[in-house]
């Protein structure tokens, strides 16, 4: 059954050019979990920098507060450098996780962009925190963002077989944009007795949510005991969850060191619905573990004009299914085409209304 199950990618196949697009469209489709998962990546692009910068993760979340505050960009609204309670959930501001934020593969994507200036949130060049955690953050960050976007390119090709809508997925994001971004988490250990791992409010790291982005690409998390930073094998209770379009809410478990690549309502808009965003929410694990992740957004370009106006209709039935559990895309999106700096502008308003941003 497309719902139940997760769909697994080898890597070499994948990128010798294999055709993956029944797979891929059965993983991405209105009945499917929105979520596949890679195997066989190579240690050296992809493990090798995710483990030094899961472990800087952590080291940067636990350093002194007054020092991560230098790296606080109010003036961006944290979409840049280091963001925490700054989001608000069921009313709080959300202390139970901290964020890097950067633009994953160069530190400067709006030199030379005449469209820029409209956009100031999300194309500052990027500042790094070298100075509390060593220059092997920003190259780690960096080496490993680059592994996952190729990674994402061979995903994309294939969702572009799947809809044959002449190559719109990879045109728009490997070929015209620049806006790709990076989020380093560490969610903080929740506390002993701390409802951990239960789906309604206090047992969530991040509420549920759709990425704005075509595809997000999720390496491996880390579990680790927050005060001694000592791997453990992956949490039993806790981790990323998915809501299917029947309601049902199933934990992503993929098989070991599997990158998983996750679609986004950028890519549900650019195929007129025929793919599908899945929304996806974050559980608290056992106390005292942290979890060391991070998140490759690989989007359409800020002044990228997304969707068809004669696709509008369909794409907020084919929405509807989500239920109440996101803010719906009618809510957010009225017209067709949009630029997607817009559409982001738009999104970002609507939950943080309704408190729910991941
Ligand atoms: O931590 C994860 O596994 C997912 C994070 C996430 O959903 C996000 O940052 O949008
Ligand atoms: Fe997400």
């Amino acid at each position: 059954e497309a719902e139940s199950s997760l769909t697994v990618l080898d890597y070499d196949l994948l990128v010798s050019g294999h055709d993956y697009s029944v797979e891929v469209a059965r993983a991405y489709s209105h009945d499917g979990l929105g979520i596949l998962a890679v195997t066989g990546a190579p240690n050296q692009t992809v493990d090798e920098p995710r483990l030094r910068l899961l472990h800087l993760a952590r080291k940067l979340a636990l350093s002194p507060p007054a020092e991560l505050a230098k790296y606080e960009r109010p003036e961006l609204a944290y979409a840049s450098g280091w963001s925490r309670g700054r989001e608000v959930f069921k009313g709080k501001p959300d202390l139970t996780k901290g964020s890097w934020y950067a633009h994953a593969l160069e530190d400067t994507p709006a030199v030379g962009d005449a469209a820029a200036h409209r956009f100031p949130l999300i194309t500052a060049p990027n500042v790094w925190p070298s100075a509390l955690v060593g220059e092997e953050f920003e190259a780690s960050f960096k080496a490993l963002s680059r592994a996952l976007y190729e990674l994402a390119g061979h995903v994309l090709r294939n969702a572009d077989l799947a809809i044959g809508a002449g190559g719109v997925l990879r045109r728009t994001t490997h070929e015209r944009s620049r806006l790709h971004v990076g989020r380093l988490l560490h969610y903080y250990a929740p506390a002993e007795g701390e409802a951990a791992g239960e789906e309604g409010g206090e047992g969530q790291w991040c509420g549920w949510h759709n990425d704005n982005s075509v595809i997000t690409v999720l390496p491996p998390a880390l579990w680790l005991r927050e005060a001694t930073g000592e791997p453990v094998d992956a949490c039993e209770a806790g981790g990323l969850v998915v809501r299917t379009r029947k309601g049902r809410k199933v934990e992503v478990r993929p098989p070991q060191g599997a990158v998983l690549l996750q679609l986004g309502e950028a890519a549900q808009i650019l195929s007129s619905g025929a793919l599908m965003a899945t929304p996806h929410a974050v559980l608290k694990g056992s106390s005292s573990l942290s979890r060391e992740a991070f998140a490759l957004f690989v989007e359409p370009h800020w002044d990228e004009q997304i969707g068809t106006a004669d696709s509008l209709r369909a794409l907020h039935e084919a929405d509807a299914a989500n239920g109440d559990v996101i803010p719906p895309l009618s809510r957010r999106l009225r017209k067709l085409p949009v630029e997607f700096g817009q559409f982001l502008a738009d999104s970002f308003a609507e939950y943080y209304a309704s408190s729910q941003r991941g």
